[in-house]
């Protein structure tokens, strides 16, 4: 499924190599075509080395592409960045902070700096939960705290995109938390966030829409839920007594069974109920019976299996445009 209604970001068949000091090229991005839509918070996922921060950078005008077209809010970019730049915050890397002075001196001088309403810094203050801290030094703060200070410092100018390049590195659970619960509130408000990960169980909780990319391509893209379901209520473990009969009966539906031990797993079947009935008439009884739960992680592992740093890249051409998770095009 393409994403319908308006785009925050588009690109359309971005590549960008770098060249190595041996004078080859690493390509970091091979053809990307992402979309991310207004409102939401959109998952950019991938294993490290996926070209998520070159895209990135590419966006904000940081690096140049070698070749294909961006759009921010339908605008070209980077030629028309100047013009949508006001609408658009990132945090790249951490922003340097005075240690010794407080949060929210900090946020006064740098709105100083902007032209930003000095009365907004309380505001973003407590959009990114640390209204109470704010007369804490910014030394004291944990690592969450300073990452979110970082996000409030981008609130500033009242973005309607936020770009978060793995915002959770290096951030124990609860930190985690914490960014997760501020992209919320901020995707709630009707912002759009777009963030890169490679660490998927951050973001399942919290994306409404992902894009998923390896070795600088997309491989699937949708919402979490048709990603998940793509694969989904396909498998079923079944705990019986007589594995091998019951594996024979099973696939005489035409169902894929493999064996995990003492148990099956049922690929195919339409739902437990069928599963359990179709054993029943061959007088064959289930002792346990759970659809296996799947995840983005497993989602993720699957699609990007093979494809990390030093793999070759996937041949499929399936795998290149992004058709395989949408709509349980898989
Ligand atoms: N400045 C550079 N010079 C040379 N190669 C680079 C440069 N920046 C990135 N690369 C290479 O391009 C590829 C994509 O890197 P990129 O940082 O965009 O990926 P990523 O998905 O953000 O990964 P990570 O999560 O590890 O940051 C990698 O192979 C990386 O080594």
């Amino acid at each position: 499924m393409a994403f319908t209604g308006e785009l925050a970001v588009s690109t359309r068949g971005l590549r960008k190599t770098y060249r190595r000091r041996n004078g080859s090229r690493q390509v970091a991005v091979e053809g990307l075509d992402l979309d991310v839509p207004v409102g939401g918070v959109h998952g950019f996922l991938g294993p490290n080395g996926a070209g998520k921060t070159t895209t990135i950078r590419m966006l904000l005008g940081l690096v140049k592409p070698d070749q294909g077209t961006m759009r921010v809010f339908d605008q070209p970019v980077p030629e028309r960045l100047p013009d949508v730049v006001g609408r658009v915050g990132a945090i790249v890397e951490q922003p340097k902070f005075f240690p010794s002075f407080s949060a929210r001196r900090n946020l006064r001088l740098l709105a100083g700096g902007i032209g930003a309403d000095p009365k907004l810094v309380d505001v973003v203050l407590a959009d990114v939960g640390l209204a109470d801290r704010a007369r804490d030094r910014y030394k004291s703060y944990s690592l969450g705290m300073k990452q979110r200070l970082a996000i409030a410092a981008t609130l500033l100018k009242d973005p309607d995109l936020l770009i978060f390049d793995e915002p959770t590195n290096g951030l124990d659970p609860a930190g985690i938390r914490e960014i997760r619960e501020t992209m919320r509130g901020l995707a709630d408000r009707g912002k759009t966030v777009l963030v890169s990960s490679h660490i998927l169980a951050e973001v399942e909780q919290v994306a409404d829409t992902v894009s998923i990319v390896a070795r600088g391509r997309l491989i699937a893209h949708g919402t979490v839920a048709e990603l998940i379901g793509s694969q989904a209520a396909t498998t079923i473990r079944v705990g019986i007594e007589v594995p091998g009969t019951a594996s024979d009966v099973l696939a005489a539906q035409g169902w894929t069974v493999r064996r995990d031990g003492q148990h099956l797993l049922v690929e195919g079947a339409p739902g437990g109920a069928r599963v359990t009935e179709v054993l029943a008439r061959e007088g064959l009884y289930v002792d346990e019976l759970v659809p296996v739960r799947v995840d983005l992680e497993s989602v993720f592992l699957e699609l990007t299996a093979g494809q990390g740093p030093g793999t070759r890249p996937p041949e499929d051409p399936e795998h290149t445009h992004g058709r395989r998770a949408a709509g349980g095009a898989a």
